[in-house]
């Protein structure tokens, strides 16, 4: 059986006049994953996500979604996606039900408005006017409207930005069950627990490139993974790497201080993307080093 991707995409570029914001990006999306996309403040992601959706044009590369390239999918392509940009727009003077059942008529085989309202944990608020919700709640709209039409591919812009954690929980548990049934879907967080928490796969954007990309568990390969042992002597903190932190705990008895930590992908993510900067920071310097 070969592997169906609902994603493809090959040395993808984007340039803003002399500025190239994706620079050579490729990666792919099998049906069923959930995908996380994670990098710093302007590293490509949205530029990447709006290309897929159609929303953005593309200097250059490979782009193939649900098998179309979205510069030229029609209405039919655009009804089998989701999307949740990372504004929220949703400001208007209709409740919150109108909107959904409004816009519940534009797809073929939308989900049950009464379903989708309890899924985002809105059934309060079905009837006030939008622009009387709060911040958080308005997201809880937009995702809303993001699955309301049933999409095999869903995009998630930065999603619980605005979110208490415990509407964070819940929508997880929306995301979870949204994946149960078979959904596709392209996260972009900056929270890497929920990264860890929904992503199967994970690539890491840093200045338009792509830095890593694997398994969640995997991201940044193995040595990152090793835990650290910490503990004080002689009134100096002492820290050593070790596969086998026990052993090294039964060998130094209990001394003050004493912790084993495990690199979480948030700490694996930082060094990546501090690499990627330093690296990126050496090239520079040569190039200006070339045109001097
Ligand atoms: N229309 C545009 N014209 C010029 N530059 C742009 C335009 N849109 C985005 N950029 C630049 O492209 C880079 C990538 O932006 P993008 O929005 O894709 O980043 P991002 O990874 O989504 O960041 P964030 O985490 O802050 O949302 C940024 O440096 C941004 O300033």
């Amino acid at each position: 059986m070969t592997t169906e991707y609902v994603v493809q995409v090959e040395d993808l570029r984007k340039s803003y006049g002399a500025f190239t914001a994706v620079d050579g990006v490729t990666f792919d999306i099998r049906r069923g994953e959930t995908f996380a996309l994670l990098g710093p403040n302007g590293a490509g992601k949205s530029t990447t996500i709006e290309i897929l959706e159609g929303y953005r044009d593309r200097t250059s590369g490979e782009v193939s979604v649900l098998g179309t390239d979205p510069g030229r999918g029609g209405l039919d392509w655009k009804a089998k996606l989701g999307i949740v940009l990372q504004s929220t727009g949703e400001s208007g003077n209709v409740t919150v039900r109108e909107q959904l059942a409004h816009f519940a008529r534009f797809y073929p085989n939308p989900r049950d408005v009464d379903e989708v309202i309890a899924a985002v944990g809105l059934e309060e608020k079905q009837k006030t006017l939008i622009r009387k919700l709060s911040g958080g709640q308005r997201r809880r709209v937009d995702v809303a409207l993001g699955i309301i039409g049933r999409p095999e591919l869903l995009f998630l812009d930065e999603p619980t930005t605005g979110f208490d954690p415990e509407a964070r929980r819940q929508f997880w548990e929306l995301i979870r069950s949204l994946k149960a049934e078979g959904t596709s879907i392209l996260l972009t967080t900056h929270y890497l627990d929920e990264a860890a928490q929904l992503g199967d796969r994970a690539g890491v954007i840093a200045g338009g490139r792509m830095v890593d990309i694997g398994a969640i568990d995997e991201i940044g390969g193995a040595d990152a993974r090793i835990p650290v042992v910490r503990w004080i002597e002689n009134g100096v903190l002492r820290e050593e790497r070790t596969t086998t932190p026990g052993a090294l705990v039964a060998r130094l008895g209990e001394p003050d201080g004493l912790e084993v930590v495990r690199p979480s992908l948030e700490d694996i993510y930082l060094e990546l993307v501090g690499e990627a900067g330093l690296a990126a920071a050496a090239t520079d310097t040569v190039i200006e080093g070339a045109a001097l």
